[in-house]
């Protein structure tokens, strides 16, 4: 039995490369103006809607006369450069049938991850919500590469890390399938269907394989990946067929499409933001400081094995495998005191930097005590 997801307040909705290529001009028009339609509807029923669209790599590289899959990163900013201005352009065409204003906002991993970047993007997207606007976020293809800075790559990550940083109660994955399967169901013909998932098991990152299409990015694989980073914030996932009309009313009037993936508890705000930080170093923590931790201790220095990068105080690190927290110190100077006792820190560190590397509060289990995500 599926809960009822009629209570929710603020939705982010992805739609696939998949869902809207394709078709005469590199777009689907009619697959779009029915998702608009549905996104207007929601809005108009007091929904906050977010919406992160795929699309720019396949209306560009149409646009360019370009065919197959593009793969050098250089040859998808140009896409991505070229598409993203006609795929606003088609929204801005089938929302203005409906009245709804747009904008748009172009992320990357840095950006969401830098603590202060983060809030100021919160706080548009807030202002823009609360003026009947739809935010329409894609990754910032054209400056983002790997070597420029840390990159999401696919839009699944990059919806699950928005949902779950602004608070969303149900992040929806469009696609061009029905649910995820025990299988990919294009190779395996007699793969069943999965209504509702209340926890991710090995044997279902197993069954998710990558995109079988030219344009598709990650497949199943990065949508369980997304499921993993929202459902860790408390937010619902929802993986649907975007191009079946009615799919995204149907989904809020708990008709049973989909699969519907529980998420666990909620954070709170600042939470999500340390879960979801990608880390700047590791800090290898010993066993007794790992009980610690999970009993709801601060990281004292005694615990310490060692330290892994180079970081200041105030970013994210990675303890073990298993906490994301902020650091209090900075990598040089938690060198310099892990192993020792707290009383020898005022000796080595000054009396007025105290002896927590990582207070209790920004410290955020990542990995439950029985090895699941
Ligand atoms: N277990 C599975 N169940 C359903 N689909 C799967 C599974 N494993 C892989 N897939 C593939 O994932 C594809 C959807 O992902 P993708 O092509 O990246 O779409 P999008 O562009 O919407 O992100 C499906 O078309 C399907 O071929
Ligand atoms: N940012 C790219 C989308 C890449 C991507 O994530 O695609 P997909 O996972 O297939 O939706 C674009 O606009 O084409």
């Amino acid at each position: 039995m599926r809960p009822s997801l009629s209570g929710t307040r603020r939705l982010v909705i992805k739609i696939g490369t998949n869902v809207l290529a394709g078709g005469p001009g590199g777009f689907r028009p009619e697959t779009a103006e029915e998702i608009v339609r549905c996104s207007a509807a929601l809005q108009q029923r007091g929904l906050e809607v977010i919406l992160v669209s795929s699309g720019a790599i396949g209306l560009g590289a149409h646009r360019l006369g370009r065919s197959g899959r593009i793969t050098p990163i250089a040859d998808r900013q140009v896409c991505a450069a070229v598409g993203q201005p006609l795929l606003m352009n088609e929204y801005h065409r089938l929302f203005q049938q409906h009245g709804v204003p747009i904008a748009q906002v172009l992320l990357t991993r840095e950006l969401l991850n830098d603590r202060d970047s983060f809030l100021n993007i919160q706080a548009t997207v807030h202002n823009l919500l609360r003026q009947g606007i739809i935010p329409i976020c894609n990754e910032n293809d054209s400056v983002s590469t790997a070597e420029i800075g840390p990159v999401f790559g696919d839009n699944d990550n990059l919806s699950a890390h928005i949902a779950s940083k602004l608070d969303a109660d149900l992040l929806v994955l469009l696609t061009d399938i029905d649910s995820l399967y025990t299988a990919d169901p294009r190779n395996t013909p007699d793969a069943r269907p999965i209504s509702l998932v209340e926890r991710i098991t090995p044997e279902l990152l197993q069954a998710a394989t990558g995109s079988s299409s030219e344009l598709g990015t990650g497949g199943m694989r990065t949508k369980l990946e997304a499921v993993q980073i929202a459902a860790r914030a408390g937010t619902n996932v929802i993986i649907a067929d975007g191009r079946a009309p009615g799919t995204l009313l149907q989904i809020i009037d708990d008709e049973p499409v989909g699969t519907l993936f529980l998420s666990g508890t909620r954070m709170k705000s600042r939470q999500r933001w340390i879960a979801n930080a990608a880390p700047r170093g590791t800090i290898h923590i010993d066993a007794g400081a790992e009980q610690a931790l999970l009993t709801g201790k601060s990281l004292l220095p005694k615990g310490i094995l060692s330290v892994d990068g180079s970081f200041r105080a105030g970013e994210i690190i990675r303890l073990n495998t298993a906490f994301n927290a902020v650091s209090r110190l900075d990598s040089n100077q938690i060198r310099r005191i892990m192993g020792r006792h707290s009383s020898e820190i005022p000796g080595i560190l000054g009396r007025a930097t105290g002896d927590v590397v990582a207070q209790a509060e920004d410290i955020v289990v990542l990995i439950e005590q029985d090895g699941q995500q």
